[in-house]
């Protein structure tokens, strides 16, 4: 029999601004042994373009988790008591030396998949991604990228620096690590440096629902798109929180007007229930240009509607397009 999960400390007992805050007030990885999903910070910001600080991200996500609660009924689960979820505390990452952080980050999720079966990460910047896709392929080969973003992240170099956080993509499809028939960006917006950026990227291996495209034809519209694209192919989640309009996450390093609403894209995680999900991430959570933990707060429930489609149902109805 598998033993029942130890769940968030109760907030009938303690409140939850009081204690130390792990994921959504969850054990430590540490105290429960294994878990079936480890949360785990990545506080590196090293690989920026424009504003820092999403070193401070791991922290701030957590802190604003601390409201989240057991019960989700827009995918009618429990998510800390379908499985169990812990926080792993945070991946090491050396903020000098941008190679051996990418090295770090990837022994640190392949260590991570000896205590728990699958992760999710909070960072950090975009850069990260790619540690955590070499990891996910070693274990899955090649995976489906679902990757919401305001932005490609699909270009060559910066500075003649090949792994920063506008390239972890296209690093990751010349290594092999995606499934080029299945990868997607969802919420890309914005100035791009030049037309052939569109070509690059499908020529990458991803196909794109646009910002736009959301707004036209609506949310309903875009999932159709993401399923037909995605199918059952072991599935890998990237979530840039820049996705988000700057009005529901002012709190990131590279913002862009025109975004998706924080609605909008809980809607569209939730319809991601029921799929292979082997590991996903959220980035780019910049804490000093948050105003009232909005990025935060938007941060945290984009875990937990993660977290929700990760867990194992039990028969009776789900709502998966609620
Ligand atoms: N991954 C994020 N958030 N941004 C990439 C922007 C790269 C650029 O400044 O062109
Ligand atoms: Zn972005
Ligand atoms: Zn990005």
């Amino acid at each position: 029999m598998q033993p029942t999960p130890v769940g968030p400390i109760d907030a009938s007992a303690v409140p939850r601004f009081a204690g130390i805050a792990t994921f959504a007030r969850l054990p430590r990885l540490d105290e429960v042994g294994r878990a079936d999903i480890a949360v785990a910070g990545v506080p590196f910001d090293s690989g920026v373009s424009y504003r820092p600080g999403a070193r401070f991200g791991p922290a701030h996500v957590r802190e604003a988790s601390r409201l989240l609660r057991p019960y989700n009924p827009a995918q009618d689960v429990f998510p800390f008591g379908a499985q169990q979820v812990a926080d792993a505390g945070d991946l090491v990452a050396n903020p000098f030396d941008l190679q051996d952080a990418v090295a770090g980050i990837e022994a640190g999720a392949r260590e991570l998949r000896e205590r728990a079966d699958r992760f999710v990460v909070i960072g950090g910047d975009h850069t990260i991604a790619l540690p955590l896709l070499r990891a996910v392929h070693a274990e899955h080969g090649p995976v489906a990228v679902l990757h919401f973003d305001a932005h490609l992240d699909t270009w060559d170099t910066y500075f003649g620096a090949p792994v920063t956080h506008g390239t972890p993509f296209r690093r990751a499809s010349e290594e092999g690590l995606i499934d080029l028939t299945a990868s997607m960006h969802v919420g890309t917006r914005g100035p791009l440096y030049d037309k052939d950026d569109l070509a690059d990227d499908e020529r990458l291996g991803f196909s794109v629902v646009t910002s736009e495209f959301v707004e036209e034809h609506g949310v309903a519209a875009a999932i159709d798109r993401m399923h037909a694209r995605i199918g059952d192919a072991p599935l890998y989640v990237s979530i840039d929180i820049d996705v988000l309009d700057p009005a529901h996450a002012p709190g990131t390093g590279t913002p862009e007007a025109g975004g998706l609403t924080s609605r909008e894209l809980l809607r569209m995680l939730r319809a991601l229930a029921g799929r292979r999900i082997v590991g996903a991430d959220v980035v780019e959570v910049a804490p000093a240009y948050d105003h009232a933990q909005l990025t935060a707060v938007a941060a945290s429930h984009v875990v937990y509607e993660l977290l929700s489609a990760m867990a194992p149902r039990t028969g009776g109805g789900s709502d998966a397009h609620a």
